[in-house]
């Protein structure tokens, strides 16, 4: 029977780290800040900026939510966001995507300031994500399901690490920093031959594809250590990952559920970039 990694005592470990370092700030008299900027009202938009709302709160953090209209046209955002990245207040910018479609992402993600840009959005942080630079953000959730494998002490070291997903936001991200901690790394996609047989050779496998309970037991080699980014909604309207975890769970060692895994530690990751990037703002780091 496999271990269910939980993501609450990651996220409380490094928010007990970051209430510390938020009141050390405070008594320089600086106190971070996280601007985010919603367009419209998506619902998977609405409760990751609860969550994030609530998790700043928690630590201290300072807030400004600006809700944009669903319709706004892209000279007008861009105006916007030029106004954000110029307020010396907010240190951290997060964008909610993806954006409306008279929204061009590829134009948006170079105007967003690579300092305040605490979801890699901008090229620039992708590049450095690429590198291994540390001075830049990965986006929050591949960062997460690190800060879940490091938790739980799993060794990455010449281990194969498949991921499944290959988007800018999940997978590409999360290639790039299991190869930085010296795993072995594939990335499958729709496209992959034989999916079962390729997933089934890794001891770590991390899924984001966006297709509930997608990945079973075929697709698990013993003792195989499972991360689950999907986020879905079962038949029955319930929260659910892309694996299919009671199928999996007496294949696999270890396996982070959904609710309660990944997701749940995504929030606390962004607020860890908010600091940095304060800090780093503020030549303290
Ligand atoms: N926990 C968290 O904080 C977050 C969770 N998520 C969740 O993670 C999941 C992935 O999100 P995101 O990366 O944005 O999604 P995208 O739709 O952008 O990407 C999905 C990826 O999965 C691949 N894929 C789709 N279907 C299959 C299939 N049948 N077999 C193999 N690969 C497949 C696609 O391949 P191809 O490139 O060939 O199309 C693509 O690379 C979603 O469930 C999302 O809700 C997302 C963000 C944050
Ligand atoms: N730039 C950007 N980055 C994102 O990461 C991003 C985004 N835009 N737009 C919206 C989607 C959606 N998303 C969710 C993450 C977790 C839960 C979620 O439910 N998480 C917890 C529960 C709530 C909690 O504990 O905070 C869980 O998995 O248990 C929901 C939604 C992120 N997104």
């Amino acid at each position: 029977m496999g271990i269910l990694m939980k993501g609450k005592p990651v996220a409380d470990a490094i928010k007990e780290e970051l209430k510390a370092e938020v009141q050390d700030l405070k008594a320089k008299g600086i106190i971070p800040k996280l601007t985010i900027v919603r367009v419209g009202a998506d619902p998977g938009d609405m409760s990751y900026e609860r969550g994030a709302l609530k998790a700043m709160a928690n630590i201290n953090i300072d807030t400004d939510a600006r809700a944009l209209p669903e319709n706004i046209e892209q000279t007008d955002f861009i105006s916007e966001l030029e106004k954000i990245n110029a307020d010396t207040s907010t240190h951290g910018i997060l964008i909610l995507r993806p954006l409306p479609k008279q929204l061009d992402e590829k134009v948006i993600k170079n105007f967003i300031a690579p300092e305040k840009d605490v979801d890699c959005f901008n090229p620039i942080n992708v590049a450095k994500v690429f590198e291994g630079d540390e001075t830049g953000f990965p986006p929050c959730t591949p960062s997460a399901v690190m800060e879940i494998l490091k938790f739980y002490n799993i060794e990455l070291m010449g281990k194969n690490a498949v991921v499944i997903g290959r988007s800018m936001i999940v997978g590409k991200p999360a290639a790039m920093l299991l190869l930085k901690e010296h795993a072995t790394v594939t990335v499958c996609h729709s496209r992959t031959r034989d999916l079962p047989l390729v997933a089934s050779g890794a001891d770590i496998l991390v899924v984001g594809i966006g297709r509930a309970k997608m990945v079973n037991s075929n697709y698990i080699k013993d003792g195989a250590v499972v991360i689950d980014v999907g986020i879905n909604m079962d038949e029955d309207g319930r929260l659910c990952g892309d694996v299919d975890t009671d199928n999996c769970i007496n294949k696999a060692s270890m396996i982070t559920p959904v609710p309660g895994g990944v997701g749940s530690v995504t929030t606390s990751v962004l607020a860890k970039h908010v600091v940095q990037a304060c800090k780093m703002q503020l030549s303290l780091l």
